[in-house]
């Protein structure tokens, strides 16, 4: 199986205060993987480390078998698409059209070719027809997915969102979703997704999650497997998916009839 990301032994600090130690990850080529952890835990670093933007003190990250080094970090880079958490400081170009240019001529596409490229990428994210607006005038869930589309002209093999949906309202954050799914059934195993979320209803989506604090990976499996640890999950700071812990609740509660007045206060209560 191609990997599409080795992490091997590796070791990261911060001002001697040590966060990775002897950390291993492997991402298969096609997979999507939540990568959860409350705040602080290390998801952010780890994106970072695996973009060469920090330097791991000690281990290998390869990147579709290529090695990250000093010298082909630019290779690597090229291979994945990061979108980052705040809509609003992605963008570069006049108009959203402008905006899917601008990595397009970094790449030094030929002009003639990038219309049909810009318009491709729209599409794929549904927002074809805003491409003469003024990024401004967009809603976050369309500023993101306009981000979306920005990367994906480049054609990247992977894509990282780093806490894409954080900022976002629930519509914005259903759209961004559906658009991840929709290009996962699109590009099937051509594209690998890395979605760093502290949302467990968002690690639903994915085909495995991976929960980490502190720098260790705590669990790592089938959202399935990973949300049947409620016990694991809530000492590491994380609460099921609103559904799965409904269903917790529902095995071993109500115990008495309650009225519909009653059951919403009894539901409100959950997860305090
Ligand atoms: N530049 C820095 N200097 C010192 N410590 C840092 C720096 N950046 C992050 N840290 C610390 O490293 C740890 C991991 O941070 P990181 O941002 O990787 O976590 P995260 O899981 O992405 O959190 P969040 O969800 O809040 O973004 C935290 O304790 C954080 O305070």
């Amino acid at each position: 199986m191609v990997k599409a990301i080795k992490i091997d032994n590796l070791k990261y600090s911060y001002d001697e205060r040590p966060l990775f130690n002897d950390f291993n990850l492997e991402i298969d080529a096609g997979q999507w993987v939540a990568l959860v952890g409350h705040n602080g835990s290390g998801k952010s670093t780890l994106a970072k480390l695996i973009l060469g933007l920090l330097v791991a003190e000690q281990g290998d990250i390869d990147v579709f078998d290529e090695r990250l080094t000093v010298e082909t970090v630019h290779h690597v880079r090229s291979k994945i698409g990061m979108v980052f958490q705040n809509p609003d400081n992605q963008f570069v170009g006049a108009t959203v059209a402008d905006d899917v240019a601008f990595g397009l001529e970094n790449i030094q596409v030929e002009s003639s070719e990038m219309p049909q490229k810009i318009d491709n990428a729209l599409t794929i994210v549904g927002m074809q027809e805003f491409k003469n607006r003024e990024p401004h005038t967009l809603s976050g869930g369309q500023k993101q997915r306009v981000a979306l589309a920005s990367v994906l002209a480049l054609q990247p093999k992977i894509i990282i969102l780093d806490e894409a949906t954080a900022m976002l309202d629930p519509d914005g954050r259903a759209t961004v979703m559906e658009t991840l799914q929709k290009l996962k059934k699109q590009f099937g195993k051509e594209l690998t997704l890395v979605t760093i979320t502290h949302d467990m209803d968002e690690a639903t989506l994915a085909n495995r999650v991976v929960v980490i604090n502190d720098g260790q990976k705590i669990l790592d499996g089938t959202p399935a497997e990973v949300f049947s640890q409620r016990k694991t999950l809530h000492e590491n700071g994380l609460e099921l998916p609103f559904a799965n812990e409904l269903a917790f609740h529902l095995n071993e509660k109500p115990d008495k009839y309650m009225d519909e007045r009653e059951l919403i206060q009894w539901l409100s209560t959950l997860n305090k």
